[in-house]
């Protein structure tokens, strides 16, 4: 794949995410080699790669959950701080939540943390469509309603950012598609998000830009259309991430 030029920032969009040199190593093994992430806002920014890629560790870097072992990560075009935080719903470590609590009850103690009145609960509910499970215990939730709990306690308090880790993850056709109306939605209003997804089609119809991880590596970061012009994500995913000596085109 040819390198392209590399594209210009927009004047006066500053990234939502910069990351520079942003490395993990576990003991002797490198998770995350020298990446160089760039998220533009109002953007949908699918990190893609295999198993063990580097996904996760790179998110959580992101939002501070573990610390680099070098690199830096920018918030909002600023150093990371704790506070930029506050500008971020995330899932990224599977659904957590009090077993013993209904969705509504859930996402009461959340609210009540952040200080948002109890409208916000209700509309939150409505967006993941778990209004009406007022008797029903989170711990008794299938996976895809365990899943859209998740997405609503990152989704509460309308965050400029969401970070989502396969948000997908056991939800049903339905429950897909009413995730892709809401991504959809939230960058509407110029907010962006950055989710990680094996499903290639479905990265494909909400990204905009996309990240490629594999061992490690950035292997490839810009448009979807760049990446994949004749809308064959799968053919170009398999041609970086199956050939780690290939560069993609980095943007930064
Ligand atoms: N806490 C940890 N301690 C040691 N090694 C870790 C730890 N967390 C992750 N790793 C390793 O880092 C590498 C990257 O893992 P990571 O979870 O970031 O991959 P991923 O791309 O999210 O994978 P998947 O698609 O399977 O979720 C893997 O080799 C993994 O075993």
């Amino acid at each position: 794949m040819q390198p392209a030029p590399v594209p210009q920032k927009p004047p006066g969009a500053l990234p939502v995410i910069e990351t520079r040199g942003l490395t993990k190593v576990f003991r002797r093994s490198t998770a995350v080699d020298s990446a160089d992430l760039l998220v533009r806002p109002g953007r949908v920014y699918g990190l893609l790669g295999p198993n063990g890629a580097g996904k996760s560790t790179t998110l959580k870097m992101i939002l501070g959950l573990l610390p680099p072992t070098r690199g830096e990560v920018r918030l909002f075009g600023r150093p990371w701080d704790r506070q930029a935080l506050s500008r971020i719903g995330a899932s990224v470590n599977g659904p957590s939540f009090y077993g013993h609590l209904s969705a509504r009850r859930n996402l009461m103690v959340h609210a009540h943390l952040l200080g948002l009145p109890e409208e916000e609960v209700e509309r939150t509910l409505a967006a993941v469509e778990l209004a009406g499970t007022e008797r029903k215990k989170a711990k008794t939730f299938s996976t895809g309603m365990k899943g859209r709990l998740a997405l609503a306690i990152a989704m509460l308090g309308n965050p400029d950012l969401l970070i989502l880790d396969e948000p997908q993850n056991g939800l049903d056709p339905e429950g897909i598609a009413a995730l892709r109306a809401m991504m959809r939605r939230f960058t509407d209003t110029g907010r962006t998000i950055v989710l990680s997804s094996h499903l290639l089609g479905e990265v494909a119809s909400v990204a905009d830009d996309i990240g490629l991880i594999a061992q490690g590596r950035l292997r490839y970061q810009g448009s979807l259309a760049e990446l994949a012009p004749d809308g064959d994500l799968e053919r170009a995913y398999f041609t970086l991430a199956g050939h780690p000596q290939e560069a993609g085109t980095v943007v930064s």
